[in-house]
């Protein structure tokens, strides 16, 4: 390997003093302590002060990793019990009038369940609205704001934590979410007038501010971050004038520490660049791995001059690890564009798994290419140190992250030979069925404490094979009859054999792998595992025919195959990025056409190929939309196009948002698409209704995100409502999502009541 030089801020001359940093860390603790310390309390067994004592602990142990890895600014208050938006709402007494108001001098317990009671609901009060992070899949919790709302500064979390670590001798940076992002992520609270949006409590929030700055610097703060990822969006770019009265308001206050505006999941444009470099801040953090619009922007403004550039060089969520030599190269440019300089993460590194070191049955070329969250800080450590110090040696042999024994060349030779006509299905194809509001579920039945143990047992060698099998079979059985006898029309095997819809598949896919322990969270106790998408894709025997053949051996009624669709599995992975991620999808695309393929084979006729993700992925700024609309689209129909007219194909969306997606959604070409719209009031049949949807559409009919089970009128009246906007043959009748989560007795009576309502209205039509 070549070593690059080092470069310095002026050729020859002394070297530039480089600090290394990163956005924020994983809060869940090495063995997930948070989510077991937090369900524990839950359910009553710990006391706050107990769960106060794991959480302290917890916070402490980030800050020793970081300072082991070598980072040399540390942050502190990316610590949260559920979610860092929520800990904003709070401190900033902006929670909704349905919530009871603290007692005049609340206990720690009191205050702990009526944070808890926010995110989780309580009697009577619904919990705020959960929705996904930007583009990643964490999930945070929306504000509800109204003109009524008086923001004050009410809570002292950042403070506290501030002091906690400086009590350890840890001298930290704050995070705050910044006041932009949390006003534009927000949303106006019913009964909130026509047309008023969150954004015009934005002079009062920044009174509320402050005097947060101004607590933390009498705590002795010296910096503090402010995260306005909103700027990567449209909207956030659109906001340009807001971001410069919140910057030149936060700027005047006289005793503060300095402020660190720091962006990320894409470039913010040189717009708002401007505005940041003649505010009065005294960093900007810039995400330089998302896009390549980064530099270009740091170029418009000719550079930030005095203003410290946060550079993100080390990918904060994905798990690769970084290309030393192209970094240190790439902070050399940058150091022409600035005064001063430190090497940080793109992103805050939540979204990846803690530490590497956890894993130990990952393959050792793999392994070896891989970066969680604890070797991410240590580079932009040893990143820091190269450029400061010329620790060149340190990094001999850090690049070329990727050995060339991922790649399957009849992987890419089956995909050159496609034509385009792959990607199509004849027009003319006839309906699925005779029967208008044809019923049917999402795919997963409940998943019992029986079937998870079996499956623990099955995974830890105590539950032979073919036993295991047994069980499965038995749970299919039960899935069957049941769904015979309530007297829905396409029946599903139940998913028994799934842990998770996309684990399932990237376990018996080649060029992926699972990991162990690598855990990240998804929302408040919630984490999940996604598997690493390391290489080429291919599909080395059938996934699920003996599971769908199965259970269609025991019914004479038409069983529905279940498969997770190709943006779906990048979207939950960890995926490579060496070649464009459309390249990536149109490889999965082609291992499940095989196995659409084998099930039509087997005698399935319906085929559903779930895009749960299809709107997660979608680009933040519309400049970049179609072309991600058309490779997912594209190897969708990669994956479906291949079987014979008089089957039918089916997709699933779980989003009610579908405005921007619509078009996508109709160029899928699915002959029925089931969504989530129990929620949404029916607006996307409307929407498609509007434009002529010649196609099936399921919108789901009730919310299977509750234990509530609906009666017959509310559904009947959700489905004459649709039978309004669509033809009803075109209409299918579904909850809307899978029925995992949910206990047999409530999914049963939900069930019922579903083909009651359903049979109510067809005799109304007929
Ligand atoms: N087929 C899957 C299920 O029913 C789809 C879930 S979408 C998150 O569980
Ligand atoms: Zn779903």
């Amino acid at each position: 390997m070549t070593t690059t030089p080092t470069p310095s801020a002026a050729p020859g001359g002394p070297r530039p003093s480089v600090r290394s940093t990163v956005h924020g860390y994983p809060r869940i603790g090495p063995d997930r302590e948070l989510k077991r310390a937090c369900e524990s309390h839950w359910k009553g067994r710990t006391t706050a002060r107990e769960l106060d004592a794991v959480a302290a602990e917890l916070r402490l142990g980030v800050y020793a990793q970081l300072r082991e890895a070598g980072v040399d600014d540390i942050p502190s208050n990316t610590f949260s019990y559920y979610d860092h938006v929520l800990d904003t709402a709070v401190l900033f007494d902006l929670v909704p009038s349905r919530f009871a108001p603290p007692a005049a001098a609340p206990d720690r317990e009191e205050e702990l369940r009526r944070y808890f009671a926010l995110a989780r609901g309580e009697q009577g009060a619904p919990p705020l609205e959960m929705t996904k992070w930007f583009d990643t899949n964490y999930h945070y919790l929306v504000p509800e704001l109204s003109p009524r709302t008086r923001p004050r500064l009410v809570g002292d979390k950042p403070v506290a934590e501030f002091r906690e670590a400086a009590e350890a001798g840890f001298h930290t940076r704050p995070v705050l979410v910044g006041p932009l992002t949390f006003l534009l992520l927000a949303k106006p609270a019913d009964g909130a007038p026509e047309g008023w949006e969150p954004v015009e409590l934005l002079d009062q929030l920044l009174d509320a501010y402050a005097q947060l700055l101004g607590d933390l610097r009498a705590a002795g703060a010296t910096e503090v971050q402010l995260d306005e990822p909103i700027l990567a969006t449209d909207e956030g770019r659109a906001a340009v004038g807001h971001l410069e009265r919140a910057y030149q308001r936060l700027g005047t206050v006289t005793e503060r520490p300095s402020l660190l505006v720091s962006t990320y999941f894409g470039s913010i444009g040189s717009a708002a660049l401007r505005v940041l470099k003649d505010s009065a801040v005294e960093a900007v953090g810039l995400d330089l791995v998302t896009d390549d619009e980064g530099v270009d922007d740091l170029v418009r403004v000719s550079g930030l001059g005095a203003t410290r550039l946060v550079a993100g060089v080390v990918e904060g969520r994905n798990v690769w690890r970084t290309d030393v030599p192209a970094a240190v190269a790439a902070l050399g440019t940058l150091l022409a564009l600035t005064d001063e300089l430190t090497v940080s993460t793109s992103c805050s590194l939540l979204h990846v798994p803690l530490d590497l070191d956890a894993e130990t049955s990952l393959a050792p070329e793999l392994r070896g290419a891989l970066a969680f969250a604890r070797q991410k800080a240590q580079e932009t450590a040893l990143l820091g140190r190269v450029l400061s110090e010329g620790a060149e040696a340190e990094y001999t042999g850090q690049g070329g992250v990727r050995p060339p024994a991922f790649t399957d060349a009849r992987v890419r030779a089956r995909l050159d030979a496609l034509g385009p006509d792959a990607y199509e299905r004849p027009r003319e194809r006839g309906r699925p069925t005779d029967t208008p509001l044809t019923t049917t579920t999402i795919g997963s039945f409940p998943q019992t404490a029986e079937l998870r143990r079996a499956r623990a047992a099955h995974r830890g060698g105590e539950l032979a094979e073919e036993a295991y099998k047994a069980v499965l079979r038995e749970e299919i059985d039960r899935v069957i009859a049941l769904q015979e006898e309530i007297g829905l029309d396409v029946l599903v095997h139940g998913e028994p054999e799934r842990n998770d819809m996309v684990q399932y598949f990237a376990e018996q896919l080649e060029g992926y792998a699972t990991t162990r322990n690598g855990w990240v969270q998804s929302y408040g106790s919630r984490c999940v595992r996604p598997p690493v998408l390391f290489g080429d894709v291919s599909r080395p025997a059938p996934m699920t025919v003996e599971w769908t053949t199965y259970a269609q051996s025991r019914t004479d009624k038409p069983v529905k195959g279940m498969l997770t669709g190709p943006v779906t599995m990048l979207a939950w992975s960890f995926v490579r990025t060496d070649q464009p991620l459309g390249e990536t999808a149109r490889q999965v695309g082609l291992a499940l056409r095989d196995e659409v393929a084998d099930l039509e084979r087997a005698g399935i006729r319906h085929i559903q190929v779930d895009e749960a993700a299809l709107r997660e992925l979608l680009p933040l700024r519309s400049e970049h939309r179609e072309r991600y609309l058309d490779w997912a689209v594209g190897s969708f129909r990669l994956a479906t196009s291949g079987v014979s007219p008089s089957t039918t194909v089916h997709t699933h969306m779980c989003y009610s948002e579908f405005g921007l997606i619509v078009g996508g959604i109709e160029a899928l070409d699915a002959d029925v698409t089931s969504v989530e719209a129990a929620r949404s009031r029916m607006e996307l049949v409307r929407d498609l209704g509007g434009r002529g949807h010649k196609r099936g559409i399921g919108p789901g009919v009730y919310d299977i995100h509750s234990p509530r089970v609906p009666s017959v009128e509310e559904i009947e009246g959700a489905l004459r409502l649709a039978v309004a906007h669509v033809d009803a043959q075109n209409l299918w009748v579904n909850p809307d999502c899978g029925l995992k989560t949910r206990g047999y007795a409530e999914a049963e009576q939900a069930l019922r009541n579903m083909v009651e309502a359903a049979r109510r209205v067809r005799a109304d039509l007929a």
